[in-house]
């Protein structure tokens, strides 16, 4: 059979990769490098041109999505063949981690040791099931948080450790509670059946050392292993993965230590080191030459990338052009930032460009909701991939439902959503209850619990909780008499205690909950009503709802692609705008102690850089409502890290709305109330260097003063952030 097609687009550190002969081998390379062309193409030529068996196959890829990419494009390579022609291979395994481990446990419940039909524990059933076992211990959830334990358990999985692993040192009341709290789960699942993710992989990893059987024929099965974004596996999978291989069985593994940005989950970027170590005369390829991106577009990503240290250290080069300049835009506010991007990404349309060719990237999920209401403004179709719309996620629904409840105590939805979240000891019991007594007496849920209560129809504990319960939303009604909605959203989050909630969920899950919520409160406050017939609260809560109907943009439709950084891992595309590039928010404020997490975050800019192939724009906003707060965050210190000469600022000539300031040229040398800073003053900023403040607004000390320095070009500061010194 003629194969040459399957080298012909390659370069030759490709193409020895993809007809190496079979021995392990790791590609170590930088992004756009055409790491996951090559397993592609290395499939491809096993089973044409080597004659494997694509049942001999297993590949194993980070996403499901991204393993669905890779069957299609082994298959167009391999029906694009000269009379080969077969179409997609069949038996071939593709999939994640998770999903090989699912699939082997199905195929051998028996000795893996669970049920024919064991059913996967999404993360909720987790919860409820560590919940029950709380209950049973007697430990009390304010002061043993059932999240903690969700994730204990889940890191101890992933690590590959079981309960009886673990060694209880008796000194710590914490640990011993949490290994019972373990002891105890893995009971429940055991007699319910249930298997929940990391157990998929643990459980898989068992198979292997305990039955050497089903070792065996795998081993036999499988001739060639290939994984993608080999940086990102965790200790578990990568175990699994050197249990199968054994001596026999090669590896090819494809990754960059530069694009490992799951190490809060996990991942361990030191298997890439540990690789050439535990799997025997691995070779090691690197790719250099960048297929993606402008040259512009790559060198801002070199140069962003060397400020880390300990890198396994490439270099990236490109034969494209210089391309376009990175553009860089200040938005006045995060409003305006969001405006400036919907008007880029019309006129990329008008340009005959696709809507899907386009992409925006943020660090925290919060940061959608301003977007998304651009969009939607505008009439621009998108997508949120990875993840859900704002006004569709969980923790948003249930503040919402407490807000809706105060316009409505008879919204049975709402009460269903809320009555026990937070966890305020209503059980299933009780609120059943509750909805009998409802429908018998044709009530709403709100009276009837109001009535139960009077004919104390539940015992004391319950009757005590679901009082309480009413109490809190009848005080919320009260002390939210006559004021804004944006205090009243921030009133209602606080006090019914879903910020707590959320905050004992540990790691970035409970972190992105809560800045959601804290994005509510940002929301109502920008909210314009413009119906005077019914309440800013009514009209909010439509709209939200109106929101949240609108269906995601089909899978088809060619619409706009919105995602975080973490979920934009291996795609590409040709207009990219990296948003909100300020301190705090990217780097993330939680990672600005360590300086192991900056890394990261730092690789995740290397990330979201590199997903650019022509069009870079990056923006932040000057000021933020983030948090609740306004916020005036400096530019994003990578940002600073971008050579100059490869960046163009943007100004546009359209005018901004800004309020109401003086313009500078008809009040030279004029005063700024209260500051001691005129107008045509030359400054001095430690940062920024040497200006003229050319514009105001405001007065005192929070007056915003807008300033043309030399070397650094136009800003607006706060004076009282500024520390400006007058020259
Ligand atoms: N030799 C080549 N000739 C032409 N195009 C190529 C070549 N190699 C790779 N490409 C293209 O370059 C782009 C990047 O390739 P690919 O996605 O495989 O890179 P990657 O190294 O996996 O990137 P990432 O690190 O972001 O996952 C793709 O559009 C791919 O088709
Ligand atoms: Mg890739």
């Amino acid at each position: 059979m003629d194969v040459s097609h399957i080298l012909n687009d390659l370069n030759d550190a490709q193409r020895q990769a993809v007809a190496a002969p079979s021995a392990n081998l790791l590609v170590l390379a930088g992004a756009g490098s055409g790491k996951t062309r090559v397993l592609v193409h290395r499939i491809a030529w096993l089973i044409q041109a080597e004659g494997a068996s694509p049942y001999s196959i297993l590949s194993v890829t980070f996403t499901n999505k991204a393993a669905k990419e890779m069957r299609a494009r082994i298959d167009e390579l391999m029906g694009s063949s000269v009379g080969g022609g077969m179409g997609a291979p069949r038996g071939m395994w593709v999939g994640t981690f998770h999903g090989i481990a699912h699939r082997l446990l199905k195929a051998h419940w028996k000795e893996a040791g669970l049920p024919q039909n064991f059913q996967i524990l999404d993360s909720d059933d987790q919860l409820r099931i560590i919940k029950r076992i709380h209950k049973e211990l007697d430990l009390d959830e304010s002061h043993w948080p059932p999240k903690q334990s969700q994730w204990f358990i889940n890191a101890q999985k992933d690590e590959g450790r079981r309960s009886a692993h673990i060694e209880d040192y008796g000194k710590d009341l914490n640990h011993t509670m949490m290994l019972r709290v373990y002891l105890a789960y893995e009971q429940a699942c055991e007699r319910q059946g249930v298997v929940d993710f990391a157990e998929l992989l643990l459980r898989a990893h068992e198979l292997w050392l305990k039955q050497p059987a089903v070792l065996k024929h795998y081993q036999e099965r499988f001739s060639h292993i290939l994984v993608d974004e080999f940086q990102d596996t965790n200790t578990i999978q990568y175990a699994w993965l050197r249990v199968l291989a054994g001596k026999q069985i090669p590896v090819v593994a494809v990754g960059d230590d530069d694009q490992s940005i799951y190490g809060w989950r996990g991942a361990k970027i030191e298997n890439i080191q540990q690789y050439s170590k535990d799997f025997p005369n691995t070779q090691i390829v690197r790719l250099e030459q960048n297929y993606r991106s402008t040259s512009t577009i790559l060198q801002a990503a070199n140069a962003v990338i060397e400020n880390n240290s300990d890198r396994l250290g490439k270099e990236l080069w490109t034969e494209d052009g210089e391309g376009e300049l990175i553009s860089l835009y200040a938005g006045f506010n995060e409003q305006d930032e969001a405006r400036f991007v919907v008007e880029r990404i019309e006129e990329w349309v008008k340009d005959g460009n696709t809507r899907s060719t386009s992409s925006i990237l943020y660090r925290s999920n919060a940061q959608s909701r301003v977007l998304e209401e651009a969009l939607i403004r505008s009439g621009i179709p998108y997508r949120i991939y990875g993840g859900q719309r704002f006004y569709d996620r969980m923790e948003i629904k249930n503040a919402l439902a407490y807000m809706r409840l105060m316009n409505n105590r008879d919204d049975d939805t709402a009460i269903e959503r809320v009555i026990n979240t937070p966890t305020r000891g209503i059980g299933s019991k009780t609120v059943d209850t509750v909805r009998e007594y409802a429908r018998e007496h044709s009530l709403s849920l709100w009276k009837s619990a109001g009535q139960i209560i009077e004919q104390k129809l539940l015992p004391n504990r319950a009757a005590t909780a679901v009082q309480k319960f009413i109490d809190l939303i009848n005080s919320m009604d009260v002390d939210t008499d006559e004021v804004t909605l944006r205090e009243l959203t921030d009133h209602v989050v606080s006090v019914s205690g879903l910020i707590e909630f959320h905050q004992k969920e540990k790691g970035e899950k409970g972190q992105a909950r809560i800045e959601n919520l804290q994005e509510l409160v940002v929301a109502s406050g920008q909210f314009v009503p413009e119906d005077e017939t019914i309440s800013p609260l009514q009209e909010f809560l439509d709209s939200a709802a109106l929101d949240a109907g609108e269906q995601q943009a089909d899978e088809y439709e060619d619409s706009v692609q919105l995602m975080t950084l973490h979920s934009a891992k291996g795609l590409e595309f040709p207009l990219v705008f990296l948003v909100g590039m300020e301190e705090n928010l990217f780097p993330h404020k939680m990672s600005m102690e360590e300086s192991g997490r900056l890394e990261e975050e730092r690789r995740l800019c290397y990330v979201g850089i590199t997903r650019a192939m022509q069009k870079l724009y990056i923006t932040y906003a000057e000021s933020r409502r983030m948090y609740g707060n306004e916020n005036f965050n400096s530019p994003s210190r990578f940002i600073r890290e971008i050579p100059k000469e490869l960046v163009q600022e943007v100004r546009l000539n359209t005018t901004i709305s800004r309020p109401a300031s003086y313009s500078p040229s008809s009040f030279q040398d004029h005063a700024i109330p209260d500051t001691g800073i005129s107008l045509g003053q030359q400054v001095l900023h430690s940062i920024f260097g040497v200006g003229t403040v050319v514009n105001f607004e405001g007065q005192g000390p929070s007056a915003r003063v807008q300033i043309n320095f030399d070397d650094e070009g136009s800003k607006w500061l706060v004076v009282q952030y500024a520390n400006l010194e007058a020259l």
